[in-house]
């Protein structure tokens, strides 16, 4: 592959992250412990550890943490003598309060993530966050909904408050592999800093979305081990890392290893496995948030709705990250139009 960057790429795991959604938030310390343990150990660049809506999301709405994320943060940089822990904050469900404990704990990295025409609301956390000597880099959920245009305006706002880096974040799992080729390409012509991409397998493209993001030269890359991330998962990491290796691209990223971990640390504690069924593919089709579909199958049980028919109302609705009452809401309108 003829890549548009020179920059190493760097990957970040995911799955004590996004898989957190998967799992319903009830990580205990001891998976955390052997997850990032083996990580470690196969050499991972990055690894994310937060509720899966980011630091403070244990809450009613977004589900309630078995496991204080704290602990948990602790517990993964313990085990760490050369991954670095990263976590990821919404403004606004997480705060500054919240980024100052992670970071006194040992966090290294943190993603101040907002919905893509959002970016204003990450000046205070990414400043913070560079005081206090992290990388700070912005996530873009939902970089489908806006134009290319906004999309790039919105990532040049978190450069400025200085992001080291601005994500692309299929957060649906619905963009095309085209479409992913035009989003880099044009925050890379317009932007200094690196650029990273955040997909998901809900239309079987996060490998393809991948690897076209890479070849237009974005250099910060998620996956997430088994796929263990919301709805149908992320990119395969250890899949990822065969790929790359085949293509000649060498990351320092041990493959029987990550084998390994997958097989006998992750697989194990895994609630269900995250696959491409009705519910994740509704939401790749309708451009709904990924972290939405086990409050959409939650929902359609309680009002006796067909999860899909939620989804594909909230993908009407445009509903962003952080809506999920209006999931509830989506369900009791259609139970009383039934
Ligand atoms: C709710 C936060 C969300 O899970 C972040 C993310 O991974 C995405 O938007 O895909
Ligand atoms: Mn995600």
């Amino acid at each position: 592959m003829k890549r548009n960057s020179t920059e190493p790429i760097q990957i970040t795991e995911v799955c004590l992250r996004d898989g957190s959604h998967a799992v319903a938030h009830q990580f205990t310390v001891e998976q955390v412990r052997a997850v990032t343990r083996a990580l470690d150990e196969a050499g991972m660049h990055y690894i994310e550890v937060s509720h899966g809506d980011g630091l403070g999301g244990s809450t009613l709405q977004y589900g309630r943490s078995l496991v204080d994320e704290m602990k948990l943060i602790e517990a993964a940089v313990e085990q760490c003598s050369q991954s670095r822990i990263a976590v990821l904050l919404i403004p606004g469900i997480g705060t500054v309060h919240e980024l100052k404990q992670a970071h006194s704990l040992g966090a290294k990295l943190v993603r101040v993530a907002t919905h893509v025409t959002e970016a204003d609301v990450s000046a205070q956390h990414i400043h913070f966050a560079r005081e206090l000597g992290m990388e700070a880099l912005g996530f873009l959920m939902m970089a489908h909904s806006a134009p290319i245009d906004v999309l790039v305006e919105q990532a040049k706002l978190m450069e400025s408050y200085g992001a080291q880096a601005v994500y692309v974040t299929d957060s649906a799992g619905t963009l095309l592999p085209e479409e992913v080729r035009a989003r880099v390409r044009a925050l890379r012509s317009s932007l200094s800093c690196e650029i990273g991409f955040h997909a998901h397998n809900n239309l079987s493209l996060a490998m393809a979305n991948t690897l076209v993001a890479i070849e237009e030269g974005a250099t910060r890359i998620d996956g997430s081990v088994r796929c263990l991330g919301a709805g149908a998962g992320n990119t395969q990491t250890e899949a990822l890392i065969a790929v790359l290796q085949r293509m000649d691209m060498h990351l320092g990223i041990d493959l029987y290893k990550l084998m390994d971990l997958a097989e006998e640390v992750v697989a194990p504690i895994m609630h269900r496995v995250p696959e491409i069924n009705k519910g994740s593919l509704s939401m790749g089709y309708a451009g709904v948030y990924s972290s939405f579909l086990l409050h959409a199958e939650r929902a359609g049980k309680r009002f006796g709705i067909d999860p899909r028919d939620i989804l594909m109302e909230l993908g009407r609705r445009k509903a962003v990250g952080g809506q999920e009452d209006m999931i509830l809401d989506v369900a009791a309108s259609l139970h009383k139009n039934q």
